[in-house]
């Protein structure tokens, strides 16, 4: 038996930290492994920079961390071959400053709740969340140094001894209690490693194998790097993730100290526009997937690893949002990745245009978002015409200006969402000269009216948003039709009747004989407050009422009409003439799409 060469109390200011330890938050209850490796981690590198400044000479050997399972002893141990602690190491580091940091936790805890849980690295003391008693042997590398071992059995006394190692390094041995007896697993610890250990710096060995690659590529220089390292490192990653569009290799020492990949992922539906996939790193330990403070909010769609020390930790949410380095993370992210767009735009606009599907989605949702990167990315968002050409913002403003200007001087951009469904619409509108965009993407409509919002005399109108002659109204637009006044009373009346509905908002207008002799359309404004309410999850459908109807006084059909003598075939025309409208709109359905099919046979056979 060695000799005891000394036993206390760990100091405790008003209560025992134990049971506060231990009841921590049972979700967490992992991070013991996380904070005793990375101990183990930092005591190899401490080592490493002692030799390479000669203050260690003798051999370093290849330095490991390991985690051991005894599952009969119900034990866990962490060793590594790293600097270990001398006598007065142990007094000083386990006694007192790992204590404070637990001390410290204890205290925040208090005052906090459960607001600072996971986030704070709780360090060695976190070892009593899940064991009953803890012993840690260490050996120092200085010569002359005897091992020692300190053990403590969960309460304030602890013991310290003369121990039996001959390496250099540290043992923690932690005799697992009855909350911890989840992690004599095998697969669990092996989850725990490869969570919170996969990219640590020092190889960590476990069950046979190393859990870890020590150089990720955000630590290694972008210029030694290729493509297919990056594509590499992503699978790693995601293995079940297509291939990015491509990627951002961040780098920087002033002011702060952040390193990473982030990977611009193809995204097909919202799905995966709300799964986050950024992962949060202080020197290669794993922190938390949970960023959502550190990231600029429209950039939560990318996807990989950001690296950063100088990311407080043990904090809460409300403070991390105020703190000064997050805030210039945050910009200097959102910078980066608009100059890697410009970049990318400026060097190979044809592959810029290509890869826009997925592209638009990023740009769109950070130009709603972010004023600043709004000013940027205005240099490089495209936009899409029905035809498939893709032209900037002002490149599209100069395309359309002349012709697409009102007589209010405001320049009138026609979208469609759908091009089979607006087909007729968007004929309409071409026939007339104009050019119709396509913007059918999933945050289209915040995108309008964002892009209202910024810049003067730009509205945007959807193609089916009034007849073609009257989206944009110009100052000559009130050519007359065919109809006398009589007779414009007597179609909408008879109309009323055909529907059977009396509410029914219907006008005669000047169309040309390219329209329909009956259009429908649905006001910009209306649709839009109805697509808003849609998006926040609650469904109204266009109320009929919502639906202008509008006549061609132009069209011969309705000529015919009102020439027919035969009331019930006028109305047969009429109600003919309103399905094609409806069925133009994509809304002919069911019963009275059927009864269409029917009329249009018998009429061929008339
Ligand atoms: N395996 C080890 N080898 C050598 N020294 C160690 C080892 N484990 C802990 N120590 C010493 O004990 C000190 C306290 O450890 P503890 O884990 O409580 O806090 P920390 O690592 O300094 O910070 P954190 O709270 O982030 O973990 C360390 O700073 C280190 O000096």
């Amino acid at each position: 038996m060695a000799e005891v060469k000394e036993q206390g109390h760990i100091q405790v200011s008003t209560e025992n930290i134990f049971p506060i330890i231990k009841k921590f938050l049972y979700a967490d209850h992992e991070i013991f492994l996380r904070e005793l490796v990375s101990n183990g981690v930092d005591a190899c590198q401490k080592l490493k920079r002692l030799a390479s400044v000669g203050e260690f000479q003798g051999e370093v050997g290849e330095l490991k961390v390991e985690v051991v399972l005894d599952k009969e002893g119900k034990k866990i141990i962490v060793k590594d071959n790293g600097i270990g602690m001398t006598l007065e190491e142990v007094k000083k580091y386990i006694n007192q400053v790992a204590f404070s940091g637990a001390a410290e936790f204890v205290q925040r805890y208090k005052e906090a709740g459960s607001d600072i849980i996971g986030k704070f690295g709780l360090g060695f003391y976190s070892a009593f969340m899940v064991a009953d008693k803890v012993e840690l042997v260490t050996k120092s590398f200085r010569e002359d140094a005897p091992a020692v071992k300190w053990s403590c059995a969960g309460d304030t006394r602890f013991e310290i001894e003369e121990a039996q190692k001959q390496e250099r390094g540290t043992e923690v041995i932690l005799h697992i209690g009855k909350e911890g007896e989840e992690f004599l697993n095998k697969f669990r610890i092996q989850e725990i490693l490869e969570k919170y250990a996969r990219f640590l710096p020092v190889p960590v060995w476990f069950d046979g194998k190393q859990i870890n690659d020590t150089k990720p590529i955000w630590v290694k220089p972008p210029q030694e790097l290729k493509d297919e390292d990056y594509l590499n490192f992503y699978k790693q990653l995601f293995p079940f993730a297509e291939d990015p569009l491509f990627w951002i290799h961040l780098n920087v020492d002033y002011p702060f100290t952040l390193t990473g990949v982030l990977y611009f992922p193809k995204i097909t539906n919202q799905f995966d526009m709300q799964k986050s996939r950024i992962q949060l790193y202080s020197r290669q330990v794993f922190i938390t997937d949970e960023v959502r403070d550190i990231v600029p909010e429209f950039l939560m769609l990318l996807h990989g690893v950001i690296d950063s020390p100088d990311i407080p930790l043990n904090v809460s949410r409300s403070y991390l949002q105020s703190d000064s380095n997050v805030r210039k993370i945050n910009q200097y992210i959102t910078k980066k990745v608009a100059e890697k767009l410009q970049e990318l735009f400026h060097k190979d606009r044809k592959a810029f245009e290509e890869k826009w599907e997925g592209l638009g989605l990023f740009v769109k949702y950070g130009m709603i978002t972010d004023d600043k990167f709004f000013e940027k990315a205005q240099q490089f968002c495209l936009l899409k015409n029905t035809e498939g050409q893709y032209f900037t913002i002002d490149e599209y403003k100069s395309k359309i200006e002349t012709v697409q200007k009102d007589k209010h001087g405001v320049v009138v951009v026609l979208y469609a969402q759908d091009t089979d469904k607006q087909y007729t619409y968007i004929e309409a509108a071409r026939k007339r000269g104009y050019d119709v965009l396509l913007l059918d993407g999933i945050l289209d409509a915040h995108f309008i009216q964002r892009l209202e919002m910024k810049l003067d005399n730009f509205r945007f109108k959807r193609v089916d948003a009034d007849s073609a002659e009257k989206l944009i109204e110009k100052e000559d637009s009130t050519a007359s039709h065919a109809l006398t006044k009589e007779e414009e009373e007597n179609i909408i009346k008879l109309l009323k009747d055909t529907l059977n509905d009396d509410k029914l908002i219907v006008k005669v207008e000047a169309l040309s004989m390219h329209d329909l002799p009956i259009v429908i359309v649905l006001p910009e404004f209306l649709r839009r407050m109805k697509e808003m309410s849609q998006l926040q999850g609650q469904t109204i459908k266009h109320l009929p009422s919502d639906w202008q109807i509008i006549i061609n006084g132009n069209h011969v059909f309705i000529q015919k009409v009102l020439q027919e003598t035969d009331n019930d075939r006028r109305k047969l025309l009429l109600r003919h003439a309103y399905d094609l409208a409806l069925l133009s709109q994509g809304q002919l359905q069911g019963k009275p799409l059927h009864e269409f099919i029917e009329r249009s046979l018998s009429l061929v056979e008339k």
